[in-house]
């Protein structure tokens, strides 16, 4: 269906051009760092030692995995949900629903792989079939954003997301078309965004943790705070997964190659970095800084979870006892921004404690090599992309009183930095 007439939203990422060296710079840059994780020098800058050939990409029991595994969080998505919760207001004034049962899926996948190791799967071959099974990701990536884009040229326009209808096939193929593409109840982005990837994620993490025990006959103390300070990641997402319903990816962008990539190759592969890089790269770690890491994961944890649930508590009910005393500002939307607490601080705290965890995350691989600090690098960049991004949005809705906000708070990220 042709895209509607009238003013389109700028152009992101640098437009077409910008788009078309996204989609291969991602695949190769995660590529790289695969490869960068197992060799011994482990550098992030520079060519990798050797190239893999085709026989070391491409698996057919990595794709039976890879299959099994989709297929296996897809039925788990399908199951009876505790709770169905209500999306925001589209554009032709229907709100989705969408299941709640992403942390239930966490529970029973951590069940099944408990049995299977007890019945002898052997969890710790997992790691040697990292790079055919990125690859399969990859590939999938490509099909399953290609049946998207397709799928879109026949959806309504008011399906349309406001960003993937520049009319350019490689820009509209990369950000995406359509804002939230369905086949009945199913809902490929939500299902994406928290499931595969994350609870891939885990899985890759765990086996990494198995596979360090069997070659030096337990589990480094590095090895366990990653995987800890990334299992309460992924815990903490599952667990509150409405809150997802109100993010810039549900609410704004399409579902095309940049999310379905990021979502189900991009996160479980690159995410697992530092447990890859622990693996081939074992690092001393004491008690009082392994106390003084696990620290700065806390006051993280703290204030992304406190200005998340507080924005989620006050956009639910901005009477609920726990808001209601904080101070807002009007906006001519009839809704309100909180001025005070944590959105008071900067404008986006939640960034903020994101960041401090990513550190966090970084800091048992030690100092010696900057590849496991490449997440805390990559997700700074995001973040202060993305909150460009948002403020943008946000300037558009809410005019006047958006430029109040940032007079009454005029750090984004860092208070008195940025
Ligand atoms: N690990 C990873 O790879 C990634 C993690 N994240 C994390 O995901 C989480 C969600 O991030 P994201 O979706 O970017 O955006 P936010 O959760 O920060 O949401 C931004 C929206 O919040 C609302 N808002 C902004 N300021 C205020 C205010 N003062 N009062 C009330 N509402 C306000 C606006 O929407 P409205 O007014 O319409 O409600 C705005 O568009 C973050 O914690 C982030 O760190 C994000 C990206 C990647
Ligand atoms: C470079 C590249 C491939 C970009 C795609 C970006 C995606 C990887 C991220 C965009 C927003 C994300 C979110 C999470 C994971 C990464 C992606 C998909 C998230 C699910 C992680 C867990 C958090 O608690 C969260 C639920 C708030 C978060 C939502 C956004």
């Amino acid at each position: 269906m042709a895209p509607p007439e009238g003013p389109r939203a700028p152009l992101e990422f640098g437009g077409p051009l910008g788009a078309a060296v996204l989609l291969l710079l991602l695949p190769a840059t995660m590529f790289h760092l695969l490869l960068a994780a197992r060799s011994g020098p482990a550098r992030l800058l520079g060519p990798p030692a050797s190239l893999p050939g085709l026989e070391a990409l491409w698996s057919p029991r990595a794709l039976l995995l890879w299959l099994a595994w989709l297929g296996l969080q897809a039925a788990l998505y399908l199951l009876p949900a505790r709770k169905v919760a209500e999306g925001q207001e589209l554009k032709d004034k229907s709100r989705l629903r969408y299941p709640i049962n992403g942390f239930q899926a966490l529970v029973l996948t951590a069940l099944l792989v408990g049995l299977g190791v007890s019945a002898g799967l052997p969890l710790g071959a997992l790691p040697e079939m990292l790079l055919p099974l990125a690859f399969v990701a990859t590939l999938t990536a490509f099909i399953f954003s290609l049946f998207l884009y397709m799928k879109a040229q026949v959806a309504p326009v008011s399906a349309l997301a406001p960003g993937g209808i520049s009319g350019n096939p490689i820009y509209d193929f990369f950000l995406g078309r359509e804002l939230n593409p369905r086949i009945c109840f199913f809902d490929f982005k939500y299902f994406c965004e928290l499931r595969p990837g994350l609870i891939g994620w885990v899985l890759i993490n765990l086996a990494l943790l198995v596979k360090e025990a069997e070659l030096r006959g337990s589990p480094s103390l590095a090895m366990w705070l990653v995987n800890g300070f990334q299992l309460l990641y992924v815990g903490d997402a599952l667990w509150h997964e409405e809150a997802i319903l109100t993010t810039m990816d549900i609410t704004h962008d399409g579902f095309g190659f940049m999310l379905a990539f990021g979502d189900i190759a991009w996160v479980p592969f690159t995410y697992s970095l530092q447990a890859q890089f622990l693996l081939r790269h074992p690092q001393p770690l004491g008690l009082p800084m392994a106390s003084a890491i696990c620290l700065i994961n806390a006051i993280g944890y703290y204030i992304f979870r406190g200005a998340n649930s507080q924005k989620n508590t006050f956009r639910k009910n901005p009477s609920d006892p726990r808001v209601a005393g904080l101070e807002t500002i009007s906006t001519a939307t009839g809704r309100k921004l909180l001025v005070s607490g944590w959105w008071g601080m900067v404008r986006h705290p939640n960034y903020l404690g994101d960041l401090i965890m990513a550190l966090a995350w970084s800091l048992p691989c030690g100092v010696s090599h900057l590849l496991p600090y490449f997440y805390l690098l990559y997700f700074t960049a995001l973040l202060v992309h993305r909150e460009a991004r948002d403020e943008r949005q946000c300037l558009q809705k809410y005019g006047l009183a958006w430029q109040e906000y940032c007079r009454r708070v005029p750090y984004r990220i860092v208070p008195y930095i940025y």
